[in-house]
């Protein structure tokens, strides 16, 4: 089954269209879930006995907010996840998701830390479906940051929704977590694997977008594409 690869503007409609009186979901639900199958898809190819330090990048808006639920899972899956979050929201989502990973002593690093730190997996959660244009700072220099193994969600950062790395950013994770349906960026994506996590659409609302999308598996929560 080939899922239907979406616009920037039909992922927007279909994101506002789960949190409306129709879809009836609050963000936080499909946070947890999105960050949840996130988690559970690294745990399925970068297990905690070789790859446990995980760095998660978070941006300011719901793709970082995905990042923090992912760093929270991962911290109880047995990993050692360090989050770097440098532009905090004031809102009370992202101030309570704030709240949950720091009270399981979960480390915030500035830049400098991140640097020098080793890590065996990055998780890219930087931005998502409302990207636009050049990367603007203070994301431009986490962008460098190269050489482990890179886990995206819903897009890699940077790149352009719909065509992929116009930019030259440079960012070619191992492995792509798309999140409800995967995003027209996604046929650039070269990497090893691919996921789909998100398992919360209703059959009729598949449907009416064409979605296309596959089973998942038992209780899984993630689906390899
Ligand atoms: N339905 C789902 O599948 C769900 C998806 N979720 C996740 O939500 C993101 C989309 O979240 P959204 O808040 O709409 O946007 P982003 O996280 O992608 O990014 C918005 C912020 O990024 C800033 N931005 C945009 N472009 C740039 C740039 N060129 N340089 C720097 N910063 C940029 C933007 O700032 P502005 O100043 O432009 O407003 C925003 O702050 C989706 O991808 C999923 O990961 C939900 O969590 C669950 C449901
Ligand atoms: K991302």
């Amino acid at each position: 089954m080939v899922p239907k690869l979406l616009t920037q503007r039909i992922a927007q409609e279909i994101d506002q269209e789960l949190m409306s009186s129709s879809g009836g979901f609050a963000v936080e639900q499909l946070m947890e879930l999105a960050g949840f199958s996130v988690a559970q898809a690294i745990t399925k190819r970068y297990p905690k006995d070789s790859k446990r330090r995980v760095l998660v990048c978070c941006g300011p808006g719901n793709n970082g907010g995905d990042g923090l639920v992912a760093a929270r899972h991962l911290f109880h899956f047995g990993y050692e996840p360090t989050i770097y979050y440098p532009k905090q929201p004031q809102k009370g989502l992202y101030q309570n998701l704030v709240k949950q990973c720091r009270n399981l002593t979960i480390p915030f690093a500035d830049f400098d830390q991140v640097h020098a730190s080793p890590f065996d997996v990055i998780v890219d959660a930087l931005f998502g479906f409302s990207f636009k244009g050049e990367v603007r700072d203070p994301y431009k220099e986490v962008m460098q940051v190269k050489g482990h193994v890179g886990d995206d969600l819903d897009i890699p950062s940077g790149w352009d929704v719909e065509q992929g790395d116009i930019n030259n950013v440079g960012l070619n994770p191992e492995m792509l977590v798309s999140l409800t349906a995967p995003k027209l960026c996604a046929k650039f994506f070269a990497g090893k694997y691919h996921y789909l996590g998100g398992r919360f659409v209703a059959p009729s609302f598949a449907q009416k977008y064409g979605l296309n999308l596959p089973e998942y598996p038992g209780t899984d929560q993630c689906v390899q594409l």
